[in-house]
């Protein structure tokens, strides 16, 4: 570890940006003492440096200026908290080619254009550290390189979202609504500025990509997650799978299928209640990784917010001053694209079980039809339950739950069903997962 002082320019002071100013400050000894990294804060560059932020800093630090960071020769790591893939790309690279080693959480950008990222990296012999793009506080990224690093892993499943994780809590615990909990998520500072990616998915499908990459070796990118979020989710869906033994999370899953071909998935889910992921709360998070020779191996932390994420920043900044982050970057092999074709068998081909929400009329032979459109698909129906229609009401809350099937089988059926003029509004359909087991 070096022991001279290395000098640290924040670009974004918004809410990771504050906590990671405030770790400099407040843990500056506790660093100094563990690892013999002396971090100094030496620039902070927003587009707004006048509005009160949740850390005081001098005056002196905060500018507008972007080449008061990457033309300063004394400034050595540079750690870009902007959200976003068009302004924070063209920040990244040109701190990259002004020859610092930058810092990162912006998992949107590194799913989009991390190939690109990492070769202007490499071009200017500089590394890019991302532990905080994914799962927040967890030392996830640092588990798989370096924990893990014996192992071929072979699946990765867990809730990588904390503000959907958040969302579904409070709707489950207190019968929240979901705009309202939505807005507190932006208040605590869990969601994303736009929080769009993080209710429909997107977001999980991010961090799923960048972990898959390195799990499995191969440049994944955004494009190759299939994804779904929570938008379309009611209380009725929570209390429907609670009645059935089941909770409502956010899962992302990529696995290696036995036919050499992965997938890559992010969809709610409704999971046994007495598994340990239907336990996670709030805006934790929680990743199972299975290794070939360790077996199942799980991590839990939060997973957004201001001081989890920024804990994660600045355990990179460490890692970089140690030189291990410049180790591990310039060794990080990942097959391209055109090598490897990481695709994906289709995962609506794959069988599962469901559970379909449906606003039906409330008319004789209904029920009959729906059934009959699911049966002509060859999907079999385990269990139904239609809730009494309120007075002067003509539509009923319809709950259907299959055997195994697949999500194409159910999307044309339910296509069926629409084309008869006997439901109203888009049906809800979430599978049930069965959590794969600690086998051996
Ligand atoms: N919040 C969290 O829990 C986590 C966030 N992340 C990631 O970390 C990154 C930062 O997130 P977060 O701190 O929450 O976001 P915020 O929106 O709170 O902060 C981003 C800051 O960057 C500023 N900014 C925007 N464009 C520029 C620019 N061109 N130059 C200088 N500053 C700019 C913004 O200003 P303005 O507000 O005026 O646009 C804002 O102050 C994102 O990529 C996010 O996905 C990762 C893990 C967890
Ligand atoms: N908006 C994200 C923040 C962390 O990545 C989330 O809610 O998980």
């Amino acid at each position: 570890m070096s022991e001279k002082k290395i000098r640290v320019g924040i670009v974004g002071f918004g809410t990771v940006g504050c906590g990671v100013a405030k770790i400099l400050f407040d843990q500056k000894e506790t660093i100094q003492q563990k690892t013999g990294a002396d971090l100094e804060l030496a620039k902070i560059v927003d587009l707004d440096i006048t509005t009160p932020r949740s850390v005081d800093v001098p005056e002196e630090l905060l500018s507008t200026d972007i080449n008061d960071i990457a033309g300063d020769d004394s400034i050595d790591i540079a750690v870009v908290l902007v959200g976003g893939t068009t302004a924070a790309k063209d920040i990244q690279i040109k701190m990259l080619q002004s020859g610092k080693n930058v810092v990162t959480a912006n998992k949107a950008l590194l799913a989009k254009h991390g190939a690109e990222l990492f070769s202007v990296a490499r071009e200017n012999n500089v590394c890019i550290a991302f532990e905080a793009s994914c799962a927040g506080g967890i030392p996830i990224i640092s588990a798989i390189r370096s924990g893990l690093a014996a192992n071929d892993i072979e699946r990765i499943y867990g809730i990588l979202n904390g503000t959907s994780n958040y969302i579904l809590t409070c709707m489950e615990q207190n019968g929240d609504d979901f705009p309202a909990v939505l807005e507190r998520a932006q208040e605590l500072g869990y969601a994303e500025a736009d929080p769009t990616l993080d209710i429909n998915g997107g977001d999980c499908g991010h961090k799923l990509a960048i972990l898959a990459s390195l799990c499995f070796g191969c440049e994944f990118e955004f494009s190759d997650v299939t994804y779904e979020g929570i938008e379309k989710i009611a209380i009725t869906d929570i209390e429907c799978g609670r009645e059935m033994g089941y909770s409502l999370k956010l899962l992302g899953v990529a696995e290696k299928q036995p036919c050499g071909e992965y997938t890559l998935q992010v969809s709610p889910s409704f999971v046994p209640s007495d598994e340990i992921i239907a336990q996670v709360p709030g805006p934790f998070n929680a990743v199972s990784l299975f290794g070939s020779c360790v077996g199942h191996t799980m991590y839990y932390g939060r997973g957004a917010g201001m001081m989890p994420t920024a804990s994660a920043v600045t355990a990179d900044i460490i890692e970089i001053v140690s030189g291990n982050s410049k180790h591990l970057f310039d060794n990080l092999k990942l097959k391209p694209r055109e090598e490897t074709k990481p695709l994906v068998a289709d995962i609506k081909d794959q069988q599962k079980r469901f559970y379909i929400r449906i606003q039906a009329k409330d008319e004789p032979g209904v029920l009959a039809k729906m059934s009959s459109a699911l049966g002509e698909n060859g999907i079999s129906i385990r269990g139904a339950l239609q809730q009494e229609a309120p007075a002067q009401k003509n539509y009923v809350t319809v709950v259907i739950t299959t055997h195994k099937t697949s999500r194409n089988m159910i999307d044309d059926a339910l296509n069926k069903i629409d084309e008869m003029n006997i439901i109203a509004g888009e049906p809800v359909c979430i599978q049930i997962v069965e959590i794969p087991g600690d086998e051996g």
